[in-house]
């Protein structure tokens, strides 16, 4: 008798604050009907990258589907560094960065098609201050606007952020920064700097308009005080980037110190105020299921 391969979902059930059960019925479905054995787990919240690794091993899968947003990524991809397993996104978060950069399409079915086909990705990933960075970490007023928005309890579109520049004006930004980058260190002034890995944030605003998320290198963007409001409009916006407030730095590691403590994000998830931030490409890249046609 022939062994069925298996196909793990992940799935954050509080994503996005959405109903998740019509994602599981038709993945189960889709899985079957291809002729593989469906396999779920639910995250809790608690110790689920445990669990997963433990599941992982167990019953080995072919390759894993992730439902959630950015942060149910970042998870998964930190428990599968050691291992070689394929996944594939169906986005289901209030922020779906990742997806957005892999202009994954916005129905199911599709996304259920593209993960199950054999298009993939060697995606680059980051290390942050110990954490995993898949597209975009920041130090200054979005990280704080990510705070903020974390500590406001209301999820959904970021989009309405924007209403949050008044309780940042009078905050510390601009703010003094070291870079030691390339082999020399560089001051600077500004009110935000990215580490990019990927092009978009979630929204589809193009922030780096040079980066390859497979090239092994990554983009240090450093936005000037031009104005709060038009670098939260590239952010937040349809915008793309404004070469008149920002500087790019293209480079494989950084080190970013400032003389304030300073809001850090990565990934869209607030991971409180740092002096001193170092980022630098991982060894281990992550095998993503992408649209036939997708290029970089
Ligand atoms: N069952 C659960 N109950 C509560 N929290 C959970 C549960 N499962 C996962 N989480 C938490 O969800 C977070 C990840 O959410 P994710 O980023 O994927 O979705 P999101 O809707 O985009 O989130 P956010 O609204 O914060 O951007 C993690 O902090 C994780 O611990």
């Amino acid at each position: 008798m022939k062994t069925q391969k298996t196909i793990l979902l992940v799935i954050n059930p509080i994503a996005g604050g959405t109903d998740k059960k019509p994602i599981i019925k038709r993945f189960k479905t889709f899985v079957t009907e291809n002729d593989y054995t469906a396999v779920v787990y639910e995250t809790t919240g608690e110790d689920d990258q445990k669990a997963i690794d433990e599941l992982v091993d167990r019953i080995n899968p072919e390759r894993i589907f992730i439902s959630g947003g950015d942060g149910t990524i970042r998870e998964v991809a930190d428990v599968l560094k050691e291992k070689e397993v394929k996944i594939a996104l169906l986005p289901s978060g209030s922020a779906n960065g990742l997806a957005e950069n892999l202009d994954l399409p916005e129905k199911l079915d599709e996304q259920l098609k593209i993960g199950l086909a054999d298009h993939f990705m060697d995606l680059d990933t980051l290390d942050v201050n110990g954490h995993t960075c898949l597209h975009i970490a920041d130090i200054g007023v979005n990280a704080q606007l990510i705070k903020n928005y974390e500590q406001s309890e209301i999820r959904g579109k970021f989009g309405y952020l924007l209403q949050a520049f008044p309780t940042l004006v009078n905050s510390k930004f601009p703010f003094r920064v070291a870079l030691k980058v390339n082999g020399e260190t560089l001051e600077k002034e500004g009110i935000l700097v990215a580490i990019a890995n990927a092009n978009k944030f979630g929204t589809g605003a193009n922030i780096n308009p040079e980066g390859k998320m497979n090239d092994g290198k990554f983009e240090v963007l450093v936005f000037k005080n031009f104005s709060i409001t038009e670098i939260l409009k590239t952010f937040y916006g349809s915008k793309n980037l404004d070469p008149d407030f920002v500087e790019v730095i293209c480079c494989t590691e950084v080190e970013i110190q400032t003389d304030e403590a300073i809001a850090l994000q990565v990934d869209g998830e607030y991971l409180g105020e740092e002096t001193r931030v170092k980022a630098q490409m991982n060894p281990n890249k992550i095998n993503i299921a992408v649209p036939s046609g997708f290029k970089l």
